[in-house]
Protein backbone atom coordinates (compact mmCIF):
# COMPACT_ATOMS: atom_id res chain seq x y z
CA UNK A 1 0.00 0.00 0.00
CA UNK A 2 1.23 3.22 -0.82
CA UNK A 3 1.07 6.63 1.22
CA UNK A 4 -1.93 8.40 0.16
CA UNK A 5 -3.68 5.05 0.58
CA UNK A 6 -2.81 4.05 4.34
CA UNK A 7 -4.08 7.78 4.58
CA UNK A 8 -7.01 7.24 2.61
CA UNK A 9 -7.28 4.19 4.41
CA UNK A 10 -7.44 6.21 7.99
CA UNK A 11 -10.26 8.89 6.37
CA UNK A 12 -12.43 5.84 5.46
CA UNK A 13 -11.55 3.47 8.72
CA UNK A 14 -12.75 7.71 10.46
CA UNK A 15 -16.10 8.29 8.42
CA UNK A 16 -16.96 4.00 8.79
CA UNK A 17 -16.64 4.58 12.81
CA UNK A 18 -18.78 8.07 12.66
CA UNK A 19 -21.76 6.52 10.85
CA UNK A 20 -21.54 3.55 13.11
CA UNK A 21 -21.57 5.89 16.40
CA UNK A 22 -24.27 8.04 14.73
CA UNK A 23 -26.67 5.57 14.70
CA UNK A 24 -25.43 4.00 17.83
CA UNK A 25 -24.38 7.66 20.57
CA UNK A 26 -27.11 10.39 19.98
CA UNK A 27 -29.49 8.99 22.72
CA UNK A 28 -27.06 8.75 24.95
CA UNK A 29 -25.10 11.94 24.00
CA UNK A 30 -28.59 13.75 23.96
CA UNK A 31 -29.00 11.99 27.36
CA UNK A 32 -25.59 13.40 28.27
CA UNK A 33 -26.33 16.82 27.57
CA UNK A 34 -29.19 17.01 29.73
CA UNK A 35 -27.51 15.76 32.59
CA UNK A 36 -24.45 18.58 32.05
CA UNK A 37 -27.70 21.51 31.66
CA UNK A 38 -29.50 20.36 35.09
CA UNK A 39 -26.04 20.43 36.83
CA UNK A 40 -25.35 23.83 34.94
CA UNK A 41 -28.93 25.11 35.86
CA UNK A 42 -28.37 23.93 39.95
CA UNK A 43 -25.15 26.18 40.00
CA UNK A 44 -22.79 23.12 39.58
CA UNK A 45 -19.89 22.82 37.42
CA UNK A 46 -18.05 20.01 35.04
CA UNK A 47 -14.62 18.47 36.10
CA UNK A 48 -13.26 16.53 33.38
CA UNK A 49 -10.14 14.08 33.26
CA UNK A 50 -8.15 11.22 31.25
CA UNK A 51 -4.97 10.42 29.69
CA UNK A 52 -2.57 10.73 26.87
CA UNK A 53 -5.55 12.41 24.03
CA UNK A 54 -8.19 11.85 26.30
CA UNK A 55 -6.40 14.39 28.87
CA UNK A 56 -6.42 17.04 25.56
CA UNK A 57 -10.16 16.18 25.18
CA UNK A 58 -10.80 17.19 28.62
CA UNK A 59 -8.96 20.48 28.25
CA UNK A 60 -10.33 21.24 24.80
CA UNK A 61 -13.94 20.26 26.51
CA UNK A 62 -13.45 22.58 29.57
CA UNK A 63 -12.01 25.23 27.40
CA UNK A 64 -14.84 25.79 25.59
CA UNK A 65 -17.30 25.78 28.77
CA UNK A 66 -14.22 28.54 30.41
CA UNK A 67 -14.37 30.51 27.23
CA UNK A 68 -16.87 29.81 24.11
CA UNK A 69 -17.98 27.61 21.82
CA UNK A 70 -19.61 28.95 18.78
CA UNK A 71 -21.67 31.64 19.76
CA UNK A 72 -21.28 34.70 22.29
CA UNK A 73 -22.66 33.24 25.60
CA UNK A 74 -21.14 33.90 29.18
CA UNK A 75 -18.60 31.87 30.56
CA UNK A 76 -19.77 28.23 32.10
CA UNK A 77 -18.17 26.69 35.34
CA UNK A 78 -15.62 23.71 34.19
CA UNK A 79 -12.64 22.63 34.99
CA UNK A 80 -9.93 20.07 33.52
CA UNK A 81 -7.81 17.77 36.22
CA UNK A 82 -5.00 17.25 34.02
CA UNK A 83 -3.37 20.77 34.10
CA UNK A 84 -1.99 21.45 37.05
CA UNK A 85 1.76 19.86 36.85
CA UNK A 86 2.66 21.01 40.37
CA UNK A 87 -0.34 18.92 42.08
CA UNK A 88 -0.23 16.31 39.21
CA UNK A 89 3.37 15.82 39.97
CA UNK A 90 3.03 16.04 43.94
CA UNK A 91 0.23 13.16 43.83
CA UNK A 92 1.75 11.00 41.79
CA UNK A 93 5.10 11.46 43.56
CA UNK A 94 3.75 10.99 47.42
CA UNK A 95 0.88 8.99 46.53
CA UNK A 96 -0.08 7.48 43.24
CA UNK A 97 -0.45 8.03 39.92
CA UNK A 98 -3.78 6.57 40.53
CA UNK A 99 -4.81 9.17 42.40
CA UNK A 100 -4.10 12.00 40.62
CA UNK A 101 -7.76 12.77 39.51
CA UNK A 102 -9.50 11.35 42.43
CA UNK A 103 -7.55 13.76 45.28
CA UNK A 104 -8.73 16.70 42.85
CA UNK A 105 -12.23 15.72 43.27
CA UNK A 106 -12.41 15.04 46.77
CA UNK A 107 -11.22 18.44 47.51
CA UNK A 108 -13.36 20.40 44.22
CA UNK A 109 -16.13 18.44 43.82
CA UNK A 110 -20.00 18.95 45.08
CA UNK A 111 -23.06 17.20 45.27
CA UNK A 112 -24.99 17.83 41.67
CA UNK A 113 -21.23 18.60 39.76
CA UNK A 114 -20.64 16.49 37.01
CA UNK A 115 -17.31 14.49 36.00
CA UNK A 116 -16.69 14.21 32.41
CA UNK A 117 -14.47 10.89 32.53
CA UNK A 118 -12.71 9.41 29.21
CA UNK A 119 -10.76 6.72 28.45
CA UNK A 120 -10.56 4.80 25.27
CA UNK A 121 -10.60 1.19 26.98
CA UNK A 122 -12.11 2.16 30.08
CA UNK A 123 -9.63 0.37 32.38
CA UNK A 124 -7.41 3.65 33.50
CA UNK A 125 -7.14 3.29 36.75
CA UNK A 126 -6.76 6.92 37.43
CA UNK A 127 -9.95 7.36 35.88
CA UNK A 128 -11.76 4.50 37.28
CA UNK A 129 -10.64 5.89 40.84
CA UNK A 130 -11.83 9.43 39.89
CA UNK A 131 -15.24 8.05 39.37
CA UNK A 132 -15.27 6.35 42.86
CA UNK A 133 -14.13 9.80 44.47
CA UNK A 134 -17.22 11.28 42.29
CA UNK A 135 -19.54 8.98 43.71
CA UNK A 136 -18.25 9.43 47.23
CA UNK A 137 -18.96 13.12 46.13
CA UNK A 138 -22.67 12.61 45.52
CA UNK A 139 -21.69 13.82 41.96
CA UNK A 140 -22.70 12.36 38.35
CA UNK A 141 -20.93 10.80 36.41
CA UNK A 142 -20.73 10.98 32.28
CA UNK A 143 -18.13 8.47 30.86
CA UNK A 144 -16.41 8.77 27.70
CA UNK A 145 -15.54 4.79 26.74
CA UNK A 146 -14.77 2.37 23.50
CA UNK A 147 -13.88 -0.93 23.14
CA UNK A 148 -16.03 -3.10 25.67
CA UNK A 149 -16.47 -0.46 28.14
CA UNK A 150 -13.69 -1.83 30.19
CA UNK A 151 -13.99 -1.35 34.13
CA UNK A 152 -15.55 1.64 34.28
CA UNK A 153 -18.81 0.53 32.57
CA UNK A 154 -19.53 -1.37 35.41
CA UNK A 155 -18.71 0.53 37.45
CA UNK A 156 -21.44 3.43 36.40
CA UNK A 157 -24.44 3.62 39.09
CA UNK A 158 -28.16 4.14 37.12
CA UNK A 159 -27.73 8.06 37.79
CA UNK A 160 -24.55 7.87 35.09
CA UNK A 161 -24.42 7.60 31.41
CA UNK A 162 -22.30 5.96 29.25
CA UNK A 163 -21.31 7.04 26.00
CA UNK A 164 -19.37 3.69 24.10
CA UNK A 165 -17.58 4.40 20.90
CA UNK A 166 -18.58 0.95 18.91
CA UNK A 167 -14.94 0.65 17.54
CA UNK A 168 -12.08 -0.88 19.21
CA UNK A 169 -9.00 1.15 17.61
CA UNK A 170 -8.00 3.95 20.15
CA UNK A 171 -7.79 6.13 17.52
CA UNK A 172 -10.63 6.09 16.03
CA UNK A 173 -12.44 6.26 19.53
CA UNK A 174 -10.91 9.53 20.57
CA UNK A 175 -11.65 10.90 17.07
CA UNK A 176 -15.71 9.85 17.95
CA UNK A 177 -15.33 11.40 21.66
CA UNK A 178 -14.00 14.80 20.21
CA UNK A 179 -16.91 14.49 18.18
CA UNK A 180 -19.21 13.83 21.50
CA UNK A 181 -17.50 16.48 23.16
CA UNK A 182 -18.67 19.14 20.06
CA UNK A 183 -22.42 17.74 20.40
CA UNK A 184 -22.53 18.27 24.07
CA UNK A 185 -20.93 21.57 24.15
CA UNK A 186 -23.96 22.33 21.23
CA UNK A 187 -26.60 20.51 23.19
CA UNK A 188 -25.57 23.17 26.23
CA UNK A 189 -25.15 26.31 24.67
CA UNK A 190 -28.37 25.56 22.25
CA UNK A 191 -30.40 25.20 25.35
CA UNK A 192 -29.36 26.97 27.45
CA UNK A 193 -28.82 30.43 24.97
CA UNK A 194 -30.65 29.42 22.23
CA UNK A 195 -32.29 31.92 20.14
CA UNK A 196 -29.45 34.57 21.92
CA UNK A 197 -28.25 34.98 18.48
O1 LIG B 1 -3.58 9.41 22.06
C1 LIG B 1 -3.19 8.29 22.24
C2 LIG B 1 -3.40 7.25 21.23
O2 LIG B 1 -4.10 7.79 20.10
C3 LIG B 1 -2.49 7.89 23.51
O3 LIG B 1 -1.78 9.02 24.03
C4 LIG B 1 -3.49 7.42 24.57
O4 LIG B 1 -4.34 8.48 24.90
C5 LIG B 1 -2.75 6.92 25.81
O5 LIG B 1 -2.09 5.72 25.49
C6 LIG B 1 -3.68 6.68 27.02
O6 LIG B 1 -2.88 6.36 28.15
C7 LIG B 1 -4.73 5.61 26.79
O7 LIG B 1 -5.60 5.58 27.92
P1 LIG B 1 -7.13 5.12 27.80
O8 LIG B 1 -7.76 5.83 26.65
O9 LIG B 1 -7.11 3.61 27.63
O10 LIG B 1 -7.72 5.53 29.15
ZN1 LIG C 1 -4.17 9.93 19.80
Amino acid sequence: MDTVERIQQHFNASIDTKVLASQALPESIAHAGSMMVESLLNDGKILSCGNGGSAGDAQHFSSELLNRFERERPSLPAMALTTDTSTLTSIANDYSYNEIFSKQIRALGQPGDVLLAISTSGNSANVIQAIQAAHEKEMRVIALTGKDGGNMAALLSPEDCEIRVPSTVTARIQEVHLLVIHCLCDLIDETLFGGMD
